[in-house]
C-alpha cells in the first residue's frame, strides 16, 4: 500500500523531512482564513481518491486553531474512505490542566485527549506534558499513543557545543530529562525548585551545587512564557555561572518569551524542531519516522 503524509503549507518544512525519512509521499492541503477567522481547508486529491492509509502531521502549537483544522480534516477524509488515519503532533497542546487544581477547572487534558482517541487511530508526540499520569495512553484512551522524548537528541547535541558542561533542570518535573541527559553523556546534573504565582510570576530556588566558572545547559521540555528559564538563569549568573545555554524540546516562545531570556542572559537557545523556531537545532524526523514504521506496517 503506498502510504502518504499530509501537511500544511505551513509545515511543509518539518513535515518533509519526516516523509522523507519515513518514505511517505507529501501532500499538502490549503488552507484559508476568512476575515471572521473561520477556516477553508482544501484537500489535494478529490473524495474518491482518497488514500486509504494516511498520516496528518499538525504540531499543536496555536492550538485553538489548528485543534478545529484537525476536527475538519478528519472527520471529511473518514468520509471520504481512509480507513487508517494516523496523527503525527510533535507538540501536543493541552496536556497541562490534567487535573482541576482550583473547583470548577475544566481539565482540558481529558477532553483534548478524549476528542483526538476518537478522530484518529494512533497519535505520535514528544515529550507531552504529563506530570501526574505515567503514560499517553491515559490520556489519549483508544488506539496507539506513542510518546517519544527530544532529550537523548538535545543531550548529543549539549556533548558537541560544550565541554564538560553542567546540565540544569529548571524545575522538579524537568528532572526526568536532565537526569537521563546527563546520564547519556556522562555530565554532572541539578535541578531547581519552582513556584508558580502566575503566568508570568515564577520564583525558583537553585540546588545547593557550586557553579562558578561552569558551562551551564537549562534543559527543559517547553518555553511559554520563558519565565522559568529566565527566573533560572539570571541566578545562575548571579551566582558565578561562566555562561548560561538552553536546550528545549518545544520552542513555544510565546510573545516577549525570547527576549526576556535574552535579557536574562542566556548565551544560546536550542530547539528540536516539534515546533518551528529560528532556534530549531534538532530534527525529529528520523525518531518519528522510525515511531511511525510499525503502525503503517499494519
Ligand atoms: O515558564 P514558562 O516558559 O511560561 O513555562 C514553561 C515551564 O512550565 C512548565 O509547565 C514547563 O515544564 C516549563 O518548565
Amino acid at each position: 500500500m503506498s502510504s502518504y503524509l499530509l501537511c500544511a503549507p505551513d509545515e511543509a518544512e518539518a513535515a518533509g523531512r519526516l516523509a522523507q525519512a519515513a518514505g511517505l509521499s507529501l501532500l499538502r492541503y490549503q488552507r484559508h482564513q476568512f476575515p471572521d477567522e473561520e477556516l477553508k481547508l482544501t484537500l489535494p486529491f478529490a473524495d474518491g481518491d482518497a488514500p486509504k492509509q494516511l498520516v496528518l502531521y499538525r504540531s499543536l502549537d496555536r492550538p485553538n486553531d489548528k485543534l478545529v483544522e484537525l476536527i475538519l480534516l478528519a472527520k471529511h477524509l473518514r468520509g471520504a474512505g481512509v480507513q487508517q488515519l494516523l496523527l503525527v503532533a510533535p507538540y501536543l497542546a493541552y496536556m497541562r490542566q490534567d487535573i482541576a487544581f482550583h473547583p470548577g477547572e475544566i481539565v482540558s487534558q481529558k477532553i483534548i485527549g478524549g476528542l483526538l482517541a476518537d478522530l484518529f487511530d494512533a497519535v505520535i508526540t514528544v515529550d507531552p506534558h504529563l506530570h501526574r499520569i505515567d503514560h499517553l495512553g491515559e490520556a489519549i484512551p483508544k488506539g496507539d499513543a506513542i510518546a517519544l522524548s527530544g532529550a537523548p537528541r538535545l543531550a548529543d547535541l549539549i556533548a558537541e557545543k560544550c565541554q564538560q558542561p553542567l546540565l540544569v533542570g529548571p524545575d522538579a518535573e524537568s528532572r526526568q530529562w536532565v537526569e537521563l541527559a546527563a546520564a547519556r553523556i556522562g555530565c554532572d546534573f541539578g535541578v531547581c525548585s519552582k513556584v508558580r504565582h502566575g503566568d508570568k510570576d515564577v520564583v525558583i530556588a537553585l540546588p545547593d551545587m557550586p557553579v562558578t566558572g561552569r558551562q551551564l545547559v537549562l534543559m527543559d521540555d517547553v518555553a511559554s512564557s520563558g519565565r522559568t528559564l529566565a527566573g533560572a538563569c539570571q541566578q545562575l549568573l548571579a551566582t558565578g555561572a561562566a555562561s548560561v545555554d538552553v536546550a528545549v524540546t518545544h520552542a513555544l516562545f510565546a510573545g516577549d518569551a525570547l527576549s526576556a531570556i535574552q535579557t536574562a542572559g542566556v548565551r544560546h537557545v536550542w530547539s528540536t524542531d516539534c515546533i518551528a523556531h529560528p532556534s530549531n537545532a534538532i530534527s525529529m524526523a528520523p525518531l518519528l519516522a522510525e515511531a511511525l514504521a510499525p503502525l503503517l506496517a499494519k
